[in-house]
């Protein structure tokens, strides 16, 4: 049976954490002094929102059928991506079936690529083509995984990432994944101060439990080299995530010759696009692969990346993404966990990773969630209508 044609695309911002997850308030462990590369500056040390983390605010893209059907899709971009979605976007979807998707990314992606290609233009696509998945699952009153070729295994097995994996090991995760505190221009001292952090964490944990460290691209080289040895060898890391600026691919293809043998190297929150990705995976940059599924692309790019690492062994573990990545992971093997992102400011509890925006967003009960958790239409979670929606453009 045909489906009803899309009527109308809509774009809003919203403030206040959700897929804009850095936005948070004051006391948060997710804005206290971690390493970026804006660490060299002093005074934009302490808090990433001081240097505008938080500016754009997430994007709210939905998706209006001839029916009235709603699918809908968060990520972030905030206002600048409202207008791309409004005045450049939406003419590729209205009057379409739902279900051509591959031509509606293919024409978003090269109508904007003379100015796109990367970062805020592949989020305003990702928000529109997550949403027109939503819908079509909606529409189908399919979830998206089934869309996707259906659930490889029965659930999925999370890591936490926040400033307590001793925490999430009683809260019954696989691992869990520090930020970094301290970066280069913080010395030698800083470098101390990084490893005593771990290994106290590790002693809290015992020997068993997953430690990684995610650099928020805060490193160099020689600096990210010298951290992976000594994290290893008195810590028991397990990965050293995005350690280099995500454009320093030769940085990367380096490093991961350069740290111990069974410590892996892992990148690609920042990438996008299958061919981002080909140059991680071509280069041999990294041992997994993390694309975020509201920035690479979206679902129509990620089945493309997922595609190409399967081929060639290697492990693709999104990076957070709520419902996006949950959906995708559970079709793929070569997806074997999931990150789970502490939101809770402590982080002292499991709270659903983009609250308040989504409502039914489904959390890992003792690390886990159970692949019928997903069983509803689309990605299975509606907008808060508590959440004020501000549509700056329209067209
Ligand atoms: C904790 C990290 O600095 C960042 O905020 C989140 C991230 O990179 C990740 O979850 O991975
Ligand atoms: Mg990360």
């Amino acid at each position: 049976m045909p489906l009803p044609l899309i009527r109308h695309v809509r774009a809003f911002v919203v403030r206040g954490g959700g897929a804009d997850y850095h936005d948070q308030g004051e006391g948060h462990w997710i804005d206290d002094h971690i390493a970026t590369p804006m660490s060299r500056y002093p005074e934009y040390r302490q808090s990433r929102q001081s240097f505008g983390i938080n500016i754009l605010g997430t994007l709210v893209v939905e998706i209006e059928a001839a029916d009235g059907t709603i699918g809908f899709a968060v990520t972030t971009g905030g206002e600048p991506a409202c207008f791309i979605v409004e005045k450049h976007l939406a003419r590729f979807l209205e009057g379409r079936d739902p279900a051509d998707y591959e031509k509606i990314w293919d024409q978003m992606y090269f109508s904007t690529q003379y100015y796109g290609r990367k970062g805020l233009v592949i989020n305003a696509i990702s928000g529109v083509d997550l949403a027109l998945w939503d819908l079509l699952g909606k529409l189908r009153q399919e979830p998206v995984y089934k869309l996707l070729g259906g659930n490889v295994r029965e659930e999925l097995q999370f890591y936490a990432t926040g400033a307590r994996p001793d925490l999430a090991k009683e809260m019954g995760f696989i691992g869990g994944k520090l930020p970094l505190h301290h970066g280069p221009a913080e010395g030698l001292e800083g470098l101390h101060k990084n490893i005593a952090a771990l290994t106290e964490m590790r002693s809290r944990v015992g020997d068993d439990f997953w430690l990684m460290l995610d650099c928020w691209m805060s490193l160099d080289l020689d600096y990210a080299t010298r951290l992976a040895h000594r994290a290893w060898e008195e810590a028991g890391l397990k990965w050293i995530e995005e350690a280099l600026s995500p454009d320093d691919y030769w940085g990367y293809a380096a490093l991961k010759k350069n740290v111990p043998r069974g410590l892996l190297v892992t990148t690609g929150e920042h990438e996008a696009t299958r061919w981002g990705f080909r140059m991680l995976m071509d280069m041999e940059c990294c041992d997994i692969i993390q694309p975020d599924v509201g920035w690479c692309g979206g679902v129509t790019e990620l089945i493309k990346i997922a595609n190409y690492a399967d081929s060639k062994g290697v492990m693709m573990v999104p990076h957070g993404s709520s419902v996006y990545s949950y959906h995708f992971v559970i079709t793929r093997h070569n997806s074997p966990f999931a990150e789970f992102l502490m939101m809770h400011p402590g982080p002292s509890e499991v709270v659903p990773m983009f609250a308040p925006q989504l409502l039914g967003e489904p959390v890992p009960v003792n690390g886990r969630i159970r692949a019928s958790a997903l069983d509803k239409p689309g990605f299975g979670v509606e907008l808060n209508p508590d959440i004020p929606l501000h549509r700056p453009y329209t067209h």
